[in-house]
Parts: structure tokens; C-alpha cells; sequence
């Protein structure tokens, strides 16, 4: 159920349409990303469902919600392990599941996809949302790198599109890059910024350039590290000791390219060389693409450019 701060709406014009404060929120996509959006959004009071292609999926997702919420009560609760289990449970409760995004977008505030990083797929998805949901409902892209623009040109609610780009781990990270298109409305761009807001984290304003802030910093850094690398001028392990110890990153790139997961990180760069083909800055690592075809994808396979366990 939506509520307006200014107005009621009749007919939802999109004219029509005040801050909504976003009560029911559908996760699209249970992976890292999806699965974080979702805890935060149920650990702070909205009601969660969580859509993904099928239900193993869905079960692991929930699975390792319960677990990362665990990981949180410890600290949070330290003294009061009781109080901590109640919180899981009753956060545990704000989340439903479904494999079916098309019939429960019906009662959301609002959509925040965190699907596989393919235009087509988002636009294919975003396409027959837009026919389902209500007219108030905003819809929210945690792409990393693809235009909101392009995503949004899939519908006909190109005021209530904007991006939402949350960071992995998100119930650590504390950032969220609220993403204004140019026709997305100022009342679902403060919409958007106050639920970020809600959440406890801090919302920094984007243009819609590709990478928006930090993935136009972080991308080239990447990928000069595996350069670095591919050179023979440096081993992985000791580029990520050097930028943990002379740079102060909690992790080193070749560390954060596992935890992103490299499948994500190559869909990145293939776009962005797509894009700018002539860039250095975005050519291709034939290390990354090798480890990719081998199925190494990091640390959700167990294998990446380390062994996990
Ligand atoms: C070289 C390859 C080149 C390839 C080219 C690449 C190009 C493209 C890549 C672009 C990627 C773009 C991705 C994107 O869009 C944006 C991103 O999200 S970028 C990633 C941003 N994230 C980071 O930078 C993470 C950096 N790491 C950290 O902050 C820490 O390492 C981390 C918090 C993950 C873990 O902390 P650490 O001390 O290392 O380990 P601990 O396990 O001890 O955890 C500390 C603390 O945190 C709690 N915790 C950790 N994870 C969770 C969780 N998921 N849920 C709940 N709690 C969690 C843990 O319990 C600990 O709590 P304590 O109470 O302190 O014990
Ligand atoms: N991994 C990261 O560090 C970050 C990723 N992102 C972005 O978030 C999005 C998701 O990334 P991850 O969570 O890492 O991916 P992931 O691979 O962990 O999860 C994606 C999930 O989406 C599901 N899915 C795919 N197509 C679907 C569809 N049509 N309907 C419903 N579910 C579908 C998959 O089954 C999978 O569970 C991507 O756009 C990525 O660029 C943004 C910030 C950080």
C-alpha cells in the first residue's frame, strides 16, 4: 500500500504522483545483491517479496539472509542473544518469495531489480512489469554499468525510473547512488533518495553517466591491476597486499574481483568496450575472459583468480 504526502491519487497520472513512501518493496533477482537489498529492506520495516526463477534459488537466498542476519544480531546484540532471534524472525517474516515477478508487482511501492547485468534482459523484464504494476509503483535498476535510460526505454513510466546502485555486501556498505534519468520526476528521484534514506544508508545523487561515481573510478583501477598483472609486473597476491597495506582498501582488487563475482565484472567490461571500443582504458583482459569460460566466476563458485575452501 502506498501512501502520498501530498496528494491522493486519482487515475495516477504520473502528474499526479507525490513522494511515495514506499512501504512494500519486490526484489527481482535473489543473488548477492538482490538477497542484501531485500535483508536491509525487511530489516527496516518494509514488507519484502523476493522474486527470482525458481524456488532452490529462492530457498538458498532466504537461507543466506538468515545467515548474514546472524552475522549482524551478533554484534548488534551481543548482550541480548533472545532479543537477537526475535529480530531475525520478525525480519524473517517481512519477506515473502516468489517465481512469479509479473503477478506480485501488483501491490508494490516498489520494483528494484538486481537481475543478471544483460540490457536485454533487464528491458525484457522491466517491459512486462510495466503492464502489471500499478501506476504509482517506481521502478529501480542496481545496474552497475548500463545506461537507466536504456533500461527505462522498456516502459512507459520514464518519470517513475530511476537507479538504485547499492554495495556488495549491502547490510555493510553504507552507500546507495540514486540515479536520475532526465525525465525521471523530481517526486520519484526525493522518493527514491528518502527510502535510501530509510534503509540507514547514504544516498549520494547520480547523473546517468556510465558508472555513475564510484564504478567510473573503480572499473579503470580494476582493470589497470589486472594489466599490472597480465605485464609480469607484479603477482595478484602481492598488488592486493600493496593496496590493502599502501592504500588502505579493506580489500585488494584481485580480492574484490572474486567477491563482485567475475561473470558480473566481465559483463561490465564487455559493455563498456562495446561502447568505447577505441578506450584502453575498457580493453579486454584475456586472464578475466579465460577464467570466465572455465567457470571460475570468484568466490560464489568457489573459484576465481583465488581458491575458495
Ligand atoms: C583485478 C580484476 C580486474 C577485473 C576488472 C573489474 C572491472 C569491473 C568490476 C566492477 C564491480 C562493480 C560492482 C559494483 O557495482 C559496486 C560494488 O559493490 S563494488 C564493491 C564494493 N565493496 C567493497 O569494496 C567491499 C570491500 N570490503 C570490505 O568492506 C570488507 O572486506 C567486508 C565488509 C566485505 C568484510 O570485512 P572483513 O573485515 O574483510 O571480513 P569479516 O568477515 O571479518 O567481516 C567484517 C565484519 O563485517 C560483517 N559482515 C561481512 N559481510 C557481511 C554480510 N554479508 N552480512 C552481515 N555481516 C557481514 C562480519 O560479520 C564482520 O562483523 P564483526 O562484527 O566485525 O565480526
Ligand atoms: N556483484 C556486485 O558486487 C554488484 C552487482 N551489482 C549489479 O546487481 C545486479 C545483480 O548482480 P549480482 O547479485 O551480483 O548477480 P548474481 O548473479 O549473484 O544474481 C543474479 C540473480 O538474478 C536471477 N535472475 C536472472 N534473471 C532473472 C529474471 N529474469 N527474473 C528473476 N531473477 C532472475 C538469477 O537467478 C540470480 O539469482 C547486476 O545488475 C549487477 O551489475 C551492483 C552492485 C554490486
Amino acid at each position: 500500500m502506498a501512501f502520498f504526502t501530498h496528494q491522493v491519487c486519482r487515475g495516477f497520472s504520473s502528474s499526479a504522483v507525490r513522494n511515495v513512501v514506499i512501504k512494500h518493496v519486490t526484489v527481482i533477482g535473489g543473488g548477492q545483491m538482490g538477497a542484501g537489498i531485500a535483508q536491509v529492506a525487511a530489516s527496516t520495516g518494509h514488507s519484502v517479496t523476493l522474486v527470482d526463477t525458481n524456488d532452490d534459488i529462492l530457498k538458498k537466498t532466504v537461507k543466506g539472509i538468515e545467515g548474514s542476519l546472524k552475522r549482524v544480531v551478533k554484534k548488534k546484540y551481543a548482550d541480548k542473544p533472545e532479543a537477537g532471534e526475535e529480530f531475525i524472525q520478525k525480519v524473517l517474516k517481512n519477506v515473502s518469495t516468489s517465481t512469479d515477478a509479473v503477478s506480485v508487482v501488483q501491490g508494490s511501492d516498489l520494483v528494484i531489480e538486481a537481475i543478471v547485468e544483460n540490457l536485454k534482459i533487464k528491458q525484457d523484464l522491466f517491459s512486462q512489469l510495466d503492464k502489471a504494476a500499478p501506476a504509482h509503483t517506481i521502478f529501480a535498476s542496481n545496474t552497475s554499468s548500463l545506461p537507466i535510460s536504456d533500461i527505462a526505454s522498456s516502459t512507459n513510466r520514464l518519470d517513475r525510473f530511476g537507479g538504485l546502485h547499492f554495495f556488495n555486501p549491502v547490510p555493510m556498505m553504507k552507500l546507495v547512488e540514486v540515479i536520475g534519468t532526465s525525465a525521471t520526476s523530481q517526486e520519484t528521484f526525493d522518493s527514491l533518495l528518502n527510502f535510501s534514506k530509510t534503509l540507514g544508508k547514504t544516498p549520494v545523487s547520480c547523473k546517468d553517466t556510465p558508472g555513475f561515481i564510484v564504478n567510473r573510478l573503480l572499473v579503470p583501477y580494476l582493470l589497470e591491476s589486472i594489466r599490472l598483472h597480465e605485464r609480469g609486473h607484479g603477482s595478484k597476491e602481492d598488488i592486493d597486499i600493496a593496496m590493502k597495506l599502501g592504500a588502505g582498501y579493506p580489500m585488494g582488487p584481485f580480492e574484490l574481483a572474486d567477491y563482485v563475482g567475475l561473470d558480473t565484472t566481465k559483463f561490465i567490461i564487455d559493455g563498456w568496450s562495446q561502447m568505447e571500443p577505441n578506450n584502453p582504458l575498457f580493453a579486454q583482459s584475456p586472464m578475466l575472459n579465460k577464467l570466465v569460460e572455465e567457470g571460475k566466476l570468484g568466490k560464489k563458485s568457489g573459484e576465481g583468480f583465488y581458491k575458495y575452501k
